[in-house]
């Protein structure tokens, strides 16, 4: 009688096997996606160099002779030099151990009274580079070929002012952070299609893939207009959702936005979504994610000029884009339509918001030649200015889909 209920062995058995095989397939893909993680990682590490810690120490000067009243020579200063021709990773490969240490003076001798000074120990690091100390202490801000900051000094040479005893030289650790520096900073999540834009408007032929990160380290592309006016675009890639905490590459390269003149925000239209795994954003809800990571990196950055551009506009075919113009311009009464915790505190505002297509160049010649416009007005724009801000609310908005009414912000000079 029992045996009626009793379910067969070979049900539990096909149904084990399944659990199993599920399971399998469930660890083979995270491990999959953890390889993926760690191959980044190397990737990035043998490519990108952008920022490299070192180790300096200025000579000690030479002793001096009580009895002749001699001086011994100073020790040799250590000094980091700009130059155009060389990259952080060039640095690091002339001299892996990363220490760095100027010539002491030579000691008084009967003969030659006055020691001879060490020599200068020079480092050449790219245009770009901030020199800090452990402390956090900026040092120097080395923007233009040619500049020079002492990061270490000599030891002064033994004289009756030190009891005629050679100083010791000044030993450090000091860090060299490179900042790209471009005109405009391109802000987007993974996917967005900002390496497409970047080819699409310059010369630069980054990677473009249909996977996040395709990106893995900042790419700087130049805008050639007719007149042969050059302007330099910056792709920051890895910026996503919760980089604050450090998910991704956390703010790694939002550094590099931060010495830009002005930001260029790409969405997909479509939203996005890293992987499976995570919850989909709308591309409004986009949009505010990516005001909150820059406004938790740094708030100053919202003070910038800024361009929106709604991406992938050719897979738009419900003509969303319209409607998420339209919240964009009811900012901040439209966050309502979105969770709390996803309203940044303070929101960009924008100058002008496009609908394109990188891919099929839609618009992309307009974006360039606006985005243009806009670097001169805000080169040339003074608070009081009057006539340029006039002359701005008259530009010609011809060509421009859309533009937000702003009115125009009163912004600091970068
Ligand atoms: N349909 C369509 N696809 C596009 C468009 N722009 C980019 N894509 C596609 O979107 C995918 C991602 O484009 P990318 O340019 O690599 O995006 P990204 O923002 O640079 O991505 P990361 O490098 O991961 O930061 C690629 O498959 C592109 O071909 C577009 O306007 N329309």
């Amino acid at each position: 009688m029992l045996s009626k209920f009793l379910i067969p062995r070979r049900f539990f058995s096909r149904n084990i096997k399944d659990i199993k095989r599920r399971i399998e397939i469930k660890e083979s893909k995270e491990q999959e996606l953890e390889e993926e993680a760690e191959e980044r990682k190397r990737r990035f590490k043998k490519k990108f160099f952008d920022s490299l810690r070192i180790y300096v120490r200025g000579g000690g000067g030479g002793q001096g002779i009580p009895k002749y009243g001699g001086v011994g020579g100073k020790g040799g200063d250590v000094h980091v030099i700009s130059s155009k021709d060389i990259t952080l990773k060039t640095v690091y490969d002339t001299n892996p151990s990363k220490r760095y240490i100027a010539g002491t003076g030579t000691d008084s001798r009967k003969r030659y009274l006055l020691g001879e000074d060490g020599a200068d120990k020079e480092i050449l690091v790219p245009v770009g580079v901030c020199i800090k100390t452990d402390e956090g202490r900026t040092i120097a801000d080395l923007n233009e070929e040619g500049q020079r900051a002492i990061v270490a000094r000599g030891g002064d040479g033994g004289s009756p002012y030190n009891n005629f005893l050679g100083q010791k030289g000044e030993v450090r650790s000091v860090t060299l952070d490179l900042k790209l520096i471009a005109d405009i900073g391109l802000v987007g999540f993974p996917n967005a299609g900002k390496s497409t834009f970047l080819a699409a408007i310059s010369r630069a032929q980054p990677k473009i893939a249909e996977y996040p990160f395709t990106t893995i380290q900042p790419q700087v592309g130049t805008m050639m207009y007719r007149d042969y006016r050059q302007i330099t675009v910056a792709d920051l890639p890895g910026l996503i959702e919760g980089a604050h905490v450090n998910f991704g590459m956390g703010h790694k390269f939002l550094k590099h936005v931060e010495r830009t003149k002005l930001l260029l925000f790409l969405v997909d239209i479509n939203g996005f979504q890293l992987s499976p795994k995570y919850q989909s954003r709308s591309a409004f809800e986009t949009l505010l994610l990516l005001n909150k990571e820059l406004e938790l990196f740094n708030p100053e950055m919202l003070d910038k000029p800024a361009v929106l551009a709604f991406n992938k506009i050719d897979t738009d075919h419900n003509s969303n884009a319209d409607h998420v113009i339209e919240l964009v311009k009811n900012l901040p009464d439209s966050l309502s339509e979105v969770p709390k915790e996803m309203h940044p505190n303070r929101l960009v505002k924008f100058d002008e918001i496009f609908k394109m297509s990188a891919k099929n160049r839609e618009n992309t010649d307009i974006i360039k030649q606006r985005l243009r416009e806009l670097l001169d007005l805000y080169a040339g724009l003074k608070e009081t200015d009057k006539s340029l801000l006039a002359d701005f609310q008259n530009l010609p908005s011809g060509d421009k889909p859309y533009s937000s009414n702003k009115e125009i912000r009163k912004i600091k000079l970068v």
